[in-house]
């Protein structure tokens, strides 16, 4: 169950020509790599041209609407967006004819194949082959037409399953990921490490943000194939409703979760793309941790369930604790705003007009 993004709430929706390519595009000739590891090494400012063409892939997703949302608050005007349907971004040339005739001048990558422990666990195979699709397709092309910026998202899973905590960008590869996410992880993986060799070889300005675990408005819903934070709130809603005593939760309560409202991490990413140009991926977290079993009786709160929860231990566990260090892009300026209760108490406000119509 998800609700879409309206396309109607967004300028320039317009098809792509459907242009022809040679099979052999020019690589643009950059011998100077750049391999900044802090603020940017691009002198003209996000912020200061307003009318600038902004591809935001994925924009009817979680994170895509809000960076959409944000992009237009700012008063940018020139935002360029497809859906899955009109255009399969696992498809090159569809991918590169849009380029092609659309020359974004920002790309901001955030259509993904993404889904909680169960999804990950159960289709491995669409999890690391769509991923690696979209994101080689989309992080090549930007490079060969011309993109002056791209931030590739990845995600906290990249880090390995006994990682130090709080994980620092430096624990990447030190150690074996947890088993139930790995496909998505290498996925992940990949697409940092093509940013940077992108950086290093043609000095094209990619960056990579790792977002911790997120919610909020436009979330996904869907009953197995969600994460925990959406999925718990259907649950207690429907067992709300329909005045059931009990609901089932997955595991033992006892890992560790940090999330992140979905407009802070919008906001985090303007703001690396106005403030940095490194060749490290930078964390994005909110700094604070619960256990699931802490945010299944918040979540039981503001939905207000009265009866009781049942653990399922057969169900995985997942990772026991990934509290990401972002000291790092706390340094450079940034921080996030909305408070956990809260920011459940908006996504259940939404859910309740958007979901449950
Ligand atoms: N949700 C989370 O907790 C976290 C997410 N992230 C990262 O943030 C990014 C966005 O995730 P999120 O917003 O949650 O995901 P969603 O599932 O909510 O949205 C994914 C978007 O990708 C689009 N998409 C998927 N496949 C294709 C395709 N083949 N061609 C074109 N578009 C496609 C979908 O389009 P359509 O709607 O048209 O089907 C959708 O808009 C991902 O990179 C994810 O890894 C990182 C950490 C945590
Ligand atoms: C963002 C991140 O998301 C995923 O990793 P995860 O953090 O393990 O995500 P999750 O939200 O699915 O689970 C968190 C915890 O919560 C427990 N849990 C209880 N009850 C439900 C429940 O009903 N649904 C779900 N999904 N989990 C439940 C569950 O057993 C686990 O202990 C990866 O896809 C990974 O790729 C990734 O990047």
């Amino acid at each position: 169950m998800k609700v879409k993004y309206q396309a109607n709430m967004v300028p320039h929706l317009q098809k792509p020509e459907n242009l022809s390519l040679s099979s052999s595009l020019p690589i643009q000739d950059s011998p100077t790599p750049s391999i900044m590891g802090g603020l940017n090494n691009d002198s003209s400012s996000f912020f200061s041209d307003k009318s600038a063409k902004i591809f935001v892939a994925g924009h009817r997703g979680l994170v895509g609407s809000a960076i959409v949302r944000k992009i237009i608050s700012l008063g940018f005007t020139n935002l360029v967006l497809r859906t899955h349907s009109e255009l399969d971004l696992t498809r090159q040339s569809d991918v590169e004819s849009f380029f092609s005739a659309e020359r974004p001048v920002y790309v901001i990558l955030a259509a993904a194949k993404v889904g909680g422990i169960h999804a990950n666990n159960t289709y491995p195979a669409e999890f690391i082959l769509v991923n690696l699709q979209i994101q080689t397709n989309v992080i090549d092309s930007s490079f060969r037409f011309g993109v002056k910026k791209l931030l590739f998202l990845g995600s906290s899973c990249i880090y390995p399953k006994f990682a130090p905590q709080p994980i620092p960008e430096s624990s990447l590869l030190t150690a074996p990921l947890e088993p139930t996410n790995e496909w998505y992880a290498v996925a992940k993986i990949a697409g940092i490490k093509m940013c940077q060799a992108y950086r290093i070889q043609y000095n094209f300005n990619a960056i990579s943000g790792m977002p911790t675990n997120l919610y909020g408005p436009h979330d996904n819903f869907h009953p197995e194939n969600s994460h925990v934070l959406p999925a718990l709130m259907r649950r207690f809603h429907e067992a709300k409703t329909s005045k059931a005593k009990e609901v089932v939760v997955w595991g033992t309560g006892s890992p560790l979760r940090e999330f992140l409202h979905v407009d802070d991490l919008a906001d985090a990413v303007v703001f690396m793309i106005e403030n940095y140009s490194g060749l490290e991926h930078l964390n994005v977290g909110s700094g604070k941790e619960v256990t699931i079993k802490e945010l299944a009786e918040l979540v039981k709160e503001v939905v207000g369930f009265e009866g009781d929860l049942v653990w399922d231990s057969s169900k995985p566990d997942g990772t026991p604790r990934k509290l990401m260090d972002s000291s790092k892009l706390a340094v450079l300026g940034f921080q996030p705003k909305v408070e956990l209760k809260d920011g459940l108490v908006d996504t259940y406000k939404w859910y309740l007009e958007n979901v449950t119509q």
